[in-house]
């Protein structure tokens, strides 16, 4: 019995100097590493997050978000991840709000709820319910979900929540670039966000996340420890506004996300490029 362990002890011990040496040895054996253990610590900590929720909450509410944020705030330390924030005041508005960020990868969660404020739901896909525990315990935190494959069906849902936002006094946060996306660049936002604000007649909050692309790149199999710079930007207010001004409040919102989202990562804005 007592050998038995020992030999246990020796093949684990042995397995995590093999798996020690490939990632010395491998950048995408390090990488794959990485991002496994990020996904197991989803999977792990979302299934044993779910009882928490049912009982402290009892079921699906936005109140389960403050377990799920002291969860997923532990996770920076197993990857040597560290947060600057900035302007944490500006989610101090009254009421609701339409919270909008860049989208780089499934590691800005960490981010999300480093700077997460209370009563705030996301938007998210629908095929995020069906990643296992992890969709059980998005589903239990209010994430609202959409069909991005159905612009009809995805409107109708944002508009019951331009309704449902002031009773409920929630906020919500939207990723208008609409899908991950980590050149260290925005792409083109997507309107559902701006449509929400003016119709619930709320501000929209910016919070931009510098650039990942010095310590982490799917393409080139890179994923160390980093900084992460968070700035929560002014309220931007939508008070008057109608249906026929989104498209500049989204050009807007556009323009000075991505100005400092370059300011943050310490790239050159475009029109210091062009001098
Ligand atoms: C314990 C550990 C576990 C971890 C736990 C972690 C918990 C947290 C989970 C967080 C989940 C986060 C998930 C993130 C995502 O899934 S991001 C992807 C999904 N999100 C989005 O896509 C949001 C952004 N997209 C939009 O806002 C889109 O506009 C959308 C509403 C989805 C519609 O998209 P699409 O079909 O592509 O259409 P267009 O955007 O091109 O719009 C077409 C025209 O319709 C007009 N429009 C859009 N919305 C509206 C509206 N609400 N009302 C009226 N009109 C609308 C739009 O202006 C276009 O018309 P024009 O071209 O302007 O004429
Ligand atoms: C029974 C089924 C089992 C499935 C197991 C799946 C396990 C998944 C485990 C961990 C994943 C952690 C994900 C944390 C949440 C990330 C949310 C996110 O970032 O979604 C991406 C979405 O915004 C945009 O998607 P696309 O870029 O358009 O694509």
């Amino acid at each position: 019995m007592e050998l038995g362990w020992l030999l246990w002890g020796a093949a684990v011990l042995l397995l995590l100097l093999l798996l020690h040496v490939l990632m010395e040895l491998s950048p995408a054996v390090n990488f794959a590493l990485r991002i496994g253990l990020y996904c197991l610590l989803c999977v792990v900590a979302s299934a044993l997050t779910v009882p928490a929720c049912l009982l402290v909450n009892g079921g699906r509410t936005v109140k389960n978000m403050r377990i799920i944020k002291t969860v997923v705030k532990t996770f920076k330390y197993f990857f040597g991840l560290r947060f600057e924030v900035k302007g944490l005041k500006n989610f101090e508005v009254e009421g609701p709000a339409i919270i909008v960020s860049n989208h780089q990868s499934i590691l800005d969660m960490m981010g999300l709820m480093e700077v997460l404020p209370n009563n705030c739901v996301q938007v998210g896909k629908k095929e995020l319910m069906y990643t296992g525990t992890v969709g059980l315990i998005i589903y239990l935190g209010g994430v609202i979900f959409i069909n991005r494959k159905s612009t009809t069906s995805a409107k109708m849902v944002m508009a019951e929540v331009a309704k449902t936002m002031a009773t409920d006094n929630v906020k919500v946060w939207v990723y208008p670039e609409g899908t991950r996306n980590c050149t260290g660049d925005l792409l083109p936002f997507k309107k559902g966000a701006f449509h929400l604000a003016v119709q619930a007649q709320v501000p929209v909050i910016p919070v931009v996340y510098s650039s990942f692309t010095t310590f982490y790149n799917p393409k080139k199999n890179l994923f160390t420890s980093g900084k992460i710079k968070v700035e929560v930007l002014p309220p931007i207010e939508t008070k008057g506004l109608t249906s026929d001004d989104v498209s500049d409040l989204t050009d807007k919102c556009f323009c000075t996300m991505r100005e400092t989202l370059f300011r943050l990562s310490g790239r050159p804005s475009e029109a210091k490029d062009s001098s």
